[in-house]
C-alpha cells in the first residue's frame, strides 16, 4: 500500500480534533471527509479506518510509541507510525517519519500485549471494572469490543420486505445476507455508505445492530396497542415498534431532550411510521398523566454504553468511572418512576447496550425487590455478549405487572 501524503495529514487533523479539542471520532471523521471532493471511497475508508484504529489502540501505540498526552503534532506522527509498522505498511521517506525504529516496534508490541490493559488498549479503572463484574468473561469481552463491529440494516417492513429489500440493493452493488434469529436483519458482506442509496433515502431500511433488533421484539407489542417508548432518543426502536404495531395503535415516544425527539420526528416521516406521537419529558407531570395507561412500556435505558465500544471507541477515553455510577442511579429511578405506567396486567421491558451486571440483571433484582417493583415479574430476560454473538452486547428483561 502506498501512503498518500494528503490522506495521511488529513487524518493527523482528525486524530488532533479528537485527542486536543474533544469531538466525537465520528464527528472529526464526518468533517474531515467532506473536505475533498476528489476523494474516493477507498481513500475515504482509509482515513476512516486509520482514524478509528487510532482511536481505539491509543494507549497501545502511546506506550509502544514512548509518547504522553497531550499529543502534539510530531507525537501524533508517531503514533501513525506504529499503526502503519503494525500493518506492514512501508513508511516513506517524509520527514515527519524520520528514525521510525521499526524493529523495536514490533518488539515492544509483543512486550506489552501480554499485559491485558495495554494489550487492549484501556484505562486501568475500566480494566479493573470490568474484571470485577464479569470475571474470566472479561478477557474475551474485551478483546471482541476491539474488533470492527459489522454493518446491519433493519428492513422497514411498513414499505418492504428483506428479500425485496436484499435484491434491490444487490442491484447497486451491495451484497448483504440473513442475520440468523433476527427476522428482519440484513448484514452487509462489505462495509460501505449506504446513507446514499435512494432505498435508505425512500425509508426502506434503518442502520441497527443486529443486538438491537432484538429489544422491540422482546417487548411483544400488537397492532392496536397503547405503547410507551419512554427514552426514545432519536427513535432507533420508535421505528422498529411502530412497524411492529403496523402503524395501528398509539407509540408515544418519550426523551428528557427535544432535539433528539425532533430527529426522531423526521426519521419517522422518512419511515412511513404514523402511529408516534413525541412527548418531551419537561416535568414529571408527563409520565403523571400516563400512570396506568400503557399495554406496553419500553425502557430504553441509558448506560455505560460498553455494550457498543465497537462502533464507538472513543468511549474508552470518554468514559469516567463516576458517570457510570451516576447513570446507575439514574436507571434505578426510571425504572422505579417509569414502570407506573404500565397498566395491570401489561409489561415493561428493561434495556442497555451494557455488558456490566450492575447496569443489567442486578438493577433489575433489585427493582423487583422494591416497593413498585412488587407488582412485577420477571418474565424473561437476555443477555447478549459480544464474544458470543458477534454483535453489540445488550441486555433485555421482559417484566409482567399483575392483574
Ligand atoms: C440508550 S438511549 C436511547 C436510544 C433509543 N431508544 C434508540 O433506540 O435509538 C437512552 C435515551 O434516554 C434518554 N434519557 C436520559 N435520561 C432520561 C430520563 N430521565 N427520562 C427519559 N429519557 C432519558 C437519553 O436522552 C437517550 O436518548
Amino acid at each position: 500500500m502506498r501512503l498518500h501524503r494528503n490522506l495521511v495529514f488529513a487524518s493527523i487533523d482528525a486524530l488532533n480534533e479528537i485527542f486536543n479539542e474533544n469531538k466525537y471520532a465520528d464527528k472529526a471523521i464526518q468533517g474531515t471527509l467532506k473536505r475533498d471532493k476528489r476523494w474516493g471511497a477507498r481513500d475515504r475508508s482509509f482515513i476512516a479506518e486509520m482514524v478509528y484504529d487510532i482511536v481505539r489502540w491509543k494507549r497501545l501505540y502511546a506506550e509502544i510509541a514512548e509518547v504522553k498526552e497531550p499529543f502534539d503534532r510530531q507525537k501524533l506522527f508517531r503514533l501513525f507510525t506504529v499503526w502503519a509498522t503494525l500493518k506492514g505498511i512501508a513508511l516513506p521517506d517524509w520527514k515527519q517519519l524520520e528514525d521510525t525504529p521499526t524493529r523495536r516496534i514490533k518488539g515492544r508490541f509483543d512486550e506489552l500485549s501480554k499485559i491485558r490493559k495495554y494489550r487492549e488498549s484501556i484505562p486501568d479503572w475500566l480494566d479493573e471494572l470490568g474484571q470485577k463484574e464479569l470475571g474470566k468473561k472479561w478477557d474475551a469481552e474485551i478483546a471482541a469490543l476491539n474488533v470492527e463491529a459489522d454493518v446491519v440494516l433493519r428492513t422497514n417492513t411498513l414499505k418492504t420486505t428483506p428479500e425485496k429489500l436484499k435484491a434491490i440493493l444487490f442491484d447497486l452493488d451491495l451484497e448483504t445476507e440473513p442475520v440468523q434469529g433476527v427476522p428482519n436483519a440484513l448484514k452487509l458482506k462489505e462495509r460501505a455508505n449506504v446513507f446514499q442509496t435512494p432505498a435508505f433515502k425512500d425509508g426502506w431500511f434503518e442502520v441497527q445492530d443486529a443486538s438491537s433488533q432484538l429489544v422491540a421484539d422482546f417487548l411483544d407489542v400488537k397492532p392496536g396497542m397503547r405503547v410507551v417508548d419512554a427514552c426514545a432518543g432519536a427513535g432507533g426502536k420508535a421505528l422498529h415498534l411502530a412497524s411492529l404495531m403496523e402503524n395501528k395503535g398509539q407509540l408515544i415516544a418519550l426523551d428528557i431532550y427535544a432535539n433528539k425527539l425532533n430527529e426522531l420526528k423526521r426519521r419517522a416521516k422518512r419511515a412511513g411510521a404514523f402511529n408516534i406521537e413525541t412527548r418531551h419529558i419537561d416535568s414529571t407531570k408527563v409520565i403523571k398523566k400516563l400512570h396506568e395507561k400503557a399495554d406496553r412500556v419500553l425502557i430504553d435505558a441509558p448506560c455505560s454504553g460498553l455494550g457498543v465500544l465497537r462502533r464507538n471507541p472513543d468511549a474508552k477515553w470518554k468514559l469516567q468511572p463516576d458517570f457510570i455510577e451516576n447513570i446507575k442511579q439514574t436507571q434505578a429511578e426510571i425504572l422505579d418512576q417509569y414502570s407506573k405506567m404500565v397498566k395491570p396486567g401489561g409489561q415493561l421491558v428493561y434495556a442497555t447496550c451494557s455488558i456490566l451486571p450492575s447496569e443489567n440483571d442486578k438493577q433489575i433484582k433489585k427493582f423487583l425487590n422494591s416497593e413498585n417493583g412488587k407488582s412485577f415479574n420477571l418474565a424473561k430476560e437476555k443477555t447478549i455478549l459480544p464474544s458470543k454473538s458477534g454483535y453489540d452486547g445488550f441486555y433485555m428483561a421482559l417484566l409482567t405487572k399483575t392483574e
